[in-house]
């Protein structure tokens, strides 16, 4: 995927767009309580009838995205996982057996049977398999291959390729080490120099791009983070700017954009509103003593981006509880083999309290979600005027787990009652937010493949669930 070039959107379009959500948004407000409430109202059995009829077309073919089915597997199962909604035993077998054929020789997944095998489509696989959980289709990984592809995509400048001959990029860093990382296959090998590719794509403005000399974008800026967290370097990034740059991409229409001067679109709401919930738990919040020159800048970036509810405001106030140097070691699973636990990293990641409140205005981005990108029979789209696809649903559902939970403290504690908006049936299941997956489906994996140990690849028992 080519990196996005600089396209800014005219004056009309953007006026269009903000002239259609307002009509919108004026159009519920006129809704007496009742209708506004149903509005409000995940449309939970549309959507739920909406993927899992995706799912089952998704065996034979599917047509121009054949090379896209790990994706659209994962997108439907997350987004069924994270209503809370099991997939039938019958179709959840077929995914296992369609994704394992998927599994190249090589280690890795390609789009289909008999594909070249990508990272993407690697961390789209091992993602929905994870999400499946149950032993049969967490023992349908090969790990050691899959270690493997990721060392022959692994770049002496310390990037990945997508492919075999493909692009280095930001994407490439952030599939291969969240699927290391939640294989718990993760060591110095995968991660030496990661730090340094995904710093010299850090821009002047402050988000993350693609590249090095391209646009800071919020796909990447998400996928750059993550990575940072990953291999426990966060901190080598200009955070302040960061959380500037990603704050005020939140637009008038409630939603985020994906960069400067364009246009809103409901998939942002996971690929920034997950940068501001990982952000949330980094420096400057967590420094205990010694003041940061940084954190007025932040402060006062965050008062006027995100114009706070005095009950936001008066969330408790924070305990820090960071042991100065090293923020991530603490304890953990221990990880098979790496000299500094970057096993741990994404689990002890989890473990840290959150010290601030959300860094955007989570209320408004629920209300984009809910009343401009969901549609009442079924799916999400970008935005009104567009349609409904798997990609928006899964990634709008996403972003709505964010906004409910950026006000917990912990990864474990519950959303609070008035951080959802519409009824309390709205609430979504929680995620680990490094590699988008249903937390307890992360903790069962985390458990599965601490047992089975790094060296020690089951071969495919067909047993227990
Ligand atoms: C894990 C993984 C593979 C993550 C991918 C992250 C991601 C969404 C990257 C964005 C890529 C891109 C070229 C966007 C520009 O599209 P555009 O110009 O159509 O949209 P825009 O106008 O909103 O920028
Ligand atoms: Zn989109």
């Amino acid at each position: 995927m080519a990196s996005p070039s600089r396209v800014t959107v005219t004056q009309r379009e953007q006026s269009m767009v903000e002239r259609e959500v307002g009509r919108i948004y004026s159009l519920f407000a006129q809704l007496p309580p009742a209708a506004l409430s149903f509005s409000m109202e995940i449309q939970r059995d549309s959507h739920i009838e909406y993927l899992t009829n995706g799912l089952r077309r998704l065996a034979p073919s599917f047509g121009a995205l054949d090379a896209s089915r790990p994706w659209l597997c994962y997108w439907i199962i997350h987004s069924l996982a994270l209503l809370g909604e099991p997939v039938d035993a019958e179709l959840e077998d077929n995914v296992i057996d369609f994704l394992r054929r998927c599994q190249d020789p090589s280690g890795g997944y390609g789009g289909g049977p008999g594909q070249l095998p990508h990272l993407a489509t690697t961390y789209a696989a091992v993602n929905s398999l994870i999400t499946l959980g149950g032993s049969r289709s967490l023992s349908s990984i090969n790990r050691d291959k899959v270690y493997n592809f990721l060392r022959q995509m692994k770049q002496p400048s310390g990037g990945f390729r997508m492919h075999d001959g493909g692009e280095i990029d930001v994407r490439a860093c952030y599939t291969a080490l969240s699927v290391a990382s939640i294989l718990n296959i993760l060591d110095d090998e995968l991660a030496g120099n990661v730090g340094d590719f995904i710093l010299s794509c850090q821009t002047y403005e402050g988000g993350i791009a693609g590249e090095p000399g391209s646009e800071a974008h919020g796909g990447y800026t998400f996928c750059g983070l993550a990575t940072m967290i990953l291999i426990d370097e966060a901190d080598r990034l200009d955070l302040s700017r960061l959380i500037d740059w990603v704050v005020f991409r939140q637009g008038v229409e409630c939603g985020f954009q994906g960069r400067a001067n364009k246009l809103v679109d409901g998939c942002y709401s996971f690929w920034q509103g997950g940068a501001c919930a990982l952000l949330q738990k980094l420096r400057p919040f967590g420094l205990s003593e010694g003041g940061d020159e940084s954190a007025d800048s932040i402060n006062s970036s965050l008062s006027a981006a995100s114009n706070l509810s005095e009950q936001e405001n008066n969330l408790e106030s924070a305990s820090p509880q960071v042991d100065g140097a090293c923020q991530f070691k603490q304890a953990g699973p221990q990880s098979a083999s790496c000299s500094v636990n970057l096993g741990n990293t994404s689990y002890n990641f989890l473990e840290r309290r959150t010290e601030v409140g959300s860094l955007f205005n989570s209320l408004a981005l629920q209300q984009y979600i809910l009343l401009c990108s969901q549609l009442p029979e079924g799916g999400f789209r970008d935005k009104p005027g567009k349609s409904r696809d798997f990609y928006h649903t899964c990634y709008c559902l996403s972003g709505l787990t964010v906004c409910q939970y950026s006000w917990s403290k912990s990864a474990d504690s519950a959303a609070l009652p008035w951080a959802v908006v519409g009824p309390s049936s709205n609430l979504v299941e929680s995620i680990h937010p490094l590699h988008n997956v249903v937390l307890s489906k992360y903790h069962e994996a985390n458990e599965f493949f601490r047992k089975v140990g790094r060296d020690v690849y089951l071969q495919n028992p067909q047993s227990e669930r």
